[in-house]
């Protein structure tokens, strides 16, 4: 049976208007939501990645892909909040969620609402994003597993009311194992794996680099706490995955983080954009045929 997401809130209950603000998406009426309904409705996938650009992109990469005949440049749906840049193409949206959990959260919070609001059914939240690999070839797509924080913790840690609140930060298995049976393909060309990831809140010192503005460890230290993530079964770092993990593994709701690998960390931590594009483009093929073929059902 179809299931809309319920979200852990009791305090909506008493709101009759509710403002997405940075999305700026108004609920007039939070008990008769046709309206949200009539737009967003039909949402089955729920695609974020850091990058307005890279969601463009791959809007219209599944217009391609769904056949879709506009010419036009996919219009931007949350421009009047001036944060996230959305994109809808028929069941899926796309959404920038800038760099790192803070920003991500707020908008994961708002999409959470929207899609609830929206009634959506079964929706799917999904991150494309880019990573720093650790023991793998760069350009390797991982599919997270478990998402360990910066303390190499398997959870999500938060400050509510002042106090330490710890989540578990865990995707279900049923989506990664679909990503992998569906979007994987051995003449791709490029490696897919499920594996660790540790999301942190730092791109410098909180992933061990040694080429940021401050660093007060040395180039043995760095080396020793890549090994200790290898060792965890950690294959890929980046900034999200365990605040994504949490929230939507409390709410309930299906999601996944699949990322693409920019350089292999045991070899240096300076990103070379030569190729980045080609490597962003590769988790678009995976998600693209994981997405057609969940329609099917
Ligand atoms: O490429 P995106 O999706 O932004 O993801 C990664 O890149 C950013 C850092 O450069 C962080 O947000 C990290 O998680
Ligand atoms: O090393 C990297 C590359 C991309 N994004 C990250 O967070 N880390």
């Amino acid at each position: 049976m179809s299931q809309i997401i319920q979200l852990k809130n009791h305090h909506l209950d008493g709101m009759s208007t509710d403002f997405l603000y940075h999305l700026a998406i108004n609920v007039a009426d939070t008990k008769d939501t046709r309206d949200i309904q009539s737009q967003f409705g039909d949402v089955r996938f729920i695609l974020t990645g850091g990058t307005s650009i890279r969601m463009l992109q791959l809007a219209k990469y599944l217009r391609k892909l769904f056949g879709v005949e506009d010419t036009s440049d996919p219009v931007d749906l949350c421009k009047k909040g001036h944060r996230y840049a959305m994109y809808k193409v028929g069941p899926v949206i796309c959404v920038s969620h800038g760099v790192g959990s803070s920003t991500f959260s707020v908008v994961l919070h708002e999409l959470l609402k929207l899609v609830h609001y929206a009634k959506c059914k079964d929706p799917v939240f999904l991150r494309i994003g880019t990573c720093g690999g650790i023991g793998v070839p760069p350009g390797t797509v991982v599919v997270t597993k478990n998402a360990f924080n910066g303390l190499l913790r398997n959870e999500h840690e938060i400050a509510i009311l002042g106090e330490r609140v710890v989540r578990p930060a865990q995707f279900p298995e049923s989506v990664i194992k679909d990503i992998l049976a569906y979007g994987a393909r051995d003449d791709d060309g490029f490696q897919i794996i499920s594996a660790n990831t540790m999301g942190t809140d730092c791109f410098y010192e909180g992933q061990g680099r040694t080429d940021g503005a401050i660093c007060e460890y040395s180039a043995e230290d760095k080396m020793k706490f890549l090994k200790k993530c290898h060792d965890l079964g950690i294959r890929n770092i980046e900034m999200e995955a365990s605040m994504f993990a949490s929230v939507t593994q409390k709410i309930g709701v299906k999601a996944g983080d699949i990322c693409v690998t920019l350089l292999n960390r045991l070899d240096g931590d300076q990103v070379d954009s030569e190729k980045k594009e080609e490597y962003e483009h590769r988790p678009f093929l995976v998600l693209g045929r994981y997405i057609q073929e969940l329609l099917k059902k």
